[in-house]
């Protein structure tokens, strides 16, 4: 572990120079990885780890998926399993089906968690909110988990392109004494940038609460609103959507990504700093009372509980579906499209 300062307080992490891929390959040279479920994040860790000279196999059910993973180069009989068989097969069983489907799954999967094994989840859901997910690994497996701190999509991309997603990791139950290296080495495989320890709570409370948050619900809800207030004032939706998405996305962001929000607000003009610097204080207040009552459902299992019904009913696609599609074909994301294919190509 390398102790890393973050702004000031110290914390242990692993870095790849400390552990390095061949030694993850020689931790996991026995292993074989099943990873279970080939929806986003089954495809970006599998195909990364078989890329990184792991021995990986998929499972998943026939149909359209089955036919994607084909696609990307899993054999049938070989490498592209049944559920079962592939469970059957795995030394470490990634669990990487939808959180509600990890569920109904669970009854059949756990029969294959022979002595030894390991179980490796990419989220503390299932184990955090046992009591409603009814998932409870026996006692002789490694319970085990790496969180890619972003989309299964851009694990991919970011490997393809030699960098990588930081991940969290945890060890739930170490059977073997082995859980933590396991742990690590399957961090490092599926193209981690460095890992930082937590435990399956803290790693579910906060995916959760950012999601809903900055990353995905209030990131949403701000650009709505301020689209609004441009637009009722007699702004053109070019205006709006450039005014409150475009120009973050295409331009600040990128700065913000390279070098810090202190130095996006020190390359803008000082008009906009004084403002920016005036008003970042209020949008806090006003969302801060928020942000607690999103954690506190979190941490209740309320969330959970929202999420777990919702995803478990055999319509849930249909619905899902027309709530997106509500999203696509409101006026901001239809500017945002129209202003898309207005981009310079380069
Ligand atoms: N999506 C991400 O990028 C992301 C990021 C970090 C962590 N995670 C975690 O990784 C895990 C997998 O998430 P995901 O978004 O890749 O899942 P997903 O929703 O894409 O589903 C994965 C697979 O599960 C299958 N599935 C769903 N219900 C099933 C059932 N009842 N029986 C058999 N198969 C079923 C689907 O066909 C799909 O192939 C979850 O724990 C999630 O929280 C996801
Ligand atoms: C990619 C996210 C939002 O970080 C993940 O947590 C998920 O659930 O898909
Ligand atoms: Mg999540
Ligand atoms: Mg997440």
């Amino acid at each position: 572990m390398a102790t890393i300062y973050f702004g000031g307080v110290p914390e242990e992490v692993v870095t790849r120079e400390e552990f390095p891929m061949e030694k993850a390959r020689q931790v996991l040279k026995d292993e074989t990885i099943a990873v279970i479920g080939y929806g986003v994040q089954g495809p970006g860790q599998a195909l990364n780890l078989r890329d990184n000279g792991f021995r990986v196999i998929v499972g998943q059910r026939k149909g359209r998926t089955w036919d994607k993973a084909v696609a990307d180069g899993w054999v049938p009989g070989e490498t592209l399993f049944e559920i079962e068989e592939a469970a059957q097969k795995g030394t470490i069983i990634a669990f990487l089906l939808s959180d509600a489907g990890q569920i109904a799954l669970w009854p059949t999967l756990k029969k294959y968690l022979t002595p030894g094994k390991a179980l490796y989840f990419s989220h503390g859901f299932g184990i955090t909110f046992s009591d409603q997910t009814g998932i409870v690994p026996p006692a002789d497996v490694d319970v085990i988990l790496v969180a890619p701190k972003g989309s299964g999509t851009s694990l991919r991309r970011l490997f393809l392109a030699g960098q990588g997603i930081n991940s969290s990791f945890a060890v739930h139950q170490d059977a073997t004494g082995r859980a933590r290296e396991r742990a690590l080495a399957m961090g490092i495989g599926i193209g981690s940038g460095y890992l930082f320890p937590t435990d399956f709570k803290k790693e579910v409370y906060s995916d959760l609460t950012g999601e809903r948050g900055t990353l995905m619900g209030a990131i949403q809800g701000i650009f709505a609103a301020q689209y609004e207030t441009l637009r009722r004032n007699g702004h053109s939706p070019s205006e709006a959507f450039n005014e409150t998405v475009e120009e973050l996305t295409q331009s600040l962001m990128p700065l913000v990504a390279e070098n810090g929000m202190d130095w996006m607000y020190a390359n803008c003009s000082t008009t906009a700093q004084r403002g920016a610097l005036d008003w970042w204080k209020r949008f806090k207040e006003a969302t801060q009372p928020v942000f607690d009552e999103l954690y506190r459902s979190v941490a209740s299992g309320k969330e959970a509980a929202r999420a777990i019904s919702a995803n478990s009913q055999p319509d849930y696609r249909e619905k899902l579906e027309a709530e997106l599609k509500e999203l696509r074909e409101s006026e901001m994301w239809q500017a945002g499209a129209a202003v898309r294919k207005l981009r310079p190509k380069g």
